[in-house]
């Protein structure tokens, strides 16, 4: 169970115009003030034979990809991006199929951070692609927000699986399902529970700006274990059961006060285990070693999240603890060059608005 390994993930503004003036799909990256666009022929002619349902890209398929990104020229310092523009076009060609359109991206989320960009991308891209198609249809939710019925949801998930694969190379499925369902889900591979937390979890999160790739950590878990497959079999169990019991913490009522304290407590608990237990599959870093000592000064408990070796650090914030820690641990932190931000845990998941425009 890999629950506790996973970041909250903060919600992905995706803009997509259909427009039938241009005959090139345009992508458009905001952050980066970047933007990329192919001849729809040549779209087309790469890709001869795709499937409408949600299907992992061949290796043939992901050659085509491979050289219509590498005539991008995307400049040495976005070259993640090259992982990003991959999926989109994966998935913008399987499920738009050949009709020019412009996509527009903006995030609040740090590329990159262990806070699951890649996953909310393809969420975003995927709901916003098959927004487009007549196949799925949507409930009203909130001033012009409409959400996916469950077996179009379920679909946007599967294709954004199919683009993390492409970012991520092994992916459990973890970041795009939280991105597309939202709230806290308790999730074993081939299984996964929604859930909600009878405590109210708040997190400061702590980036310290150490850029790290998914793909490359979670290989290097991988060669660990190769190496040691006795001692991390044992490290895995540990994890799964670490993530039982948070699991029933999170389910059981909290009827007063006292006991969401006590909760806290556990959770605290768990969350050093689980750093240490992180610490072993060889995927810490300095940085993330100078946060963990800042917050143990304020008696905070904190872990690292996503992939780890870099990115975020998450703390949990009691719910007792007074402003004044908080600015003063967080003031210790950014005199260290890190960026803070408090996030509540359990957001919505992903939800469309045609009415929304750059
Ligand atoms: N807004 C975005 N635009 C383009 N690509 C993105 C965007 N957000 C994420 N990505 C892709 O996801 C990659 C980061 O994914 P990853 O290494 O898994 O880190 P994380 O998911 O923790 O942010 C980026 O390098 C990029 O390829
Ligand atoms: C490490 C892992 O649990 C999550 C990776 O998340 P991120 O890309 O580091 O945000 C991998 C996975 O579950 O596929
Ligand atoms: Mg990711």
């Amino acid at each position: 169970m890999l629950w506790f390994m996973d970041p909250p993930l903060l919600p992905l503004p995706l803009t997509y115009t259909p427009t039938f003036l241009s005959a090139s799909p345009l992508l458009q990256l905001k952050e980066t003030a970047l933007e990329f666009s192919w001849p729809i022929t040549r779209i087309r002619a790469s890709f001869p034979q795709l499937s409408s349902t949600p299907t992992s890209c061949s290796v043939e398929n992901a050659k085509a990809i491979a050289a219509l990104v590498q005539d991008l020229n995307i400049p040495e310092a976005n070259f993640g991006l090259a992982s990003g523009v991959s999926a989109f076009l994966w998935l913008y060609s399987s499920i738009q199929g050949f009709k020019p359109a412009t996509v527009l991206v903006t995030s609040e989320l740090p590329l990159g951070s262990g806070l699951g960009s890649s996953a909310s991308f393809c969420v975003a891209l995927a709901a916003a692609l098959l927004a487009y198609t007549d196949s799925v249809s949507f409930h009203v939710n909130h001033q012009g927000w409409l959400s996916f019925g469950e077996k179009d949801l379920e679909l946007v998930n599967q294709w954004a699986f199919e683009g993390e694969k492409i970012i991520h190379g092994k992916p459990s499925g973890i970041d795009n399902t939280v991105s597309a369902y939202g709230n806290i889900i308790s999730f074993k591979l081939g299984s996964l529970t929604h859930m909600k937390s009878s405590v109210p979890l708040k997190m400061l999160i702590t980036n310290t700006k150490v850029g790290r790739n998914t793909k490359a950590l979670v290989a290097g878990v991988g060669e660990r274990m190769l190496r040691h497959p006795d001692i991390m079999a044992f490290v895995f169990s540990a994890v799964d059961s670490l993530s039982n019991e948070l699991t029933s913490i999170l389910k059981s009522p909290t009827p007063d006060e006292l006991s969401v304290t006590e909760k806290e407590q556990k959770i605290e608990e768990l969350m050093e285990m689980n750093e240490g237990l992180l610490q072993s599959m060889g995927v810490s870093h300095a940085t993330i070693q100078t946060v963990l000592q800042t917050t143990l000064k304020y008696k905070l408990a904190s872990k690292l999240t996503g992939a780890g070796g870099g990115g975020c650090v998450l703390t949990l914030l009691p719910t007792l603890l007074s402003g004044t820690v908080v600015d003063k641990v967080v003031a210790e932190l950014e005199s260290c060059g890190f960026q803070c931000f408090i996030a509540g845990i359990g957001g919505g998941g992903v939800e469309i608005n045609f009415g929304v425009s750059s």
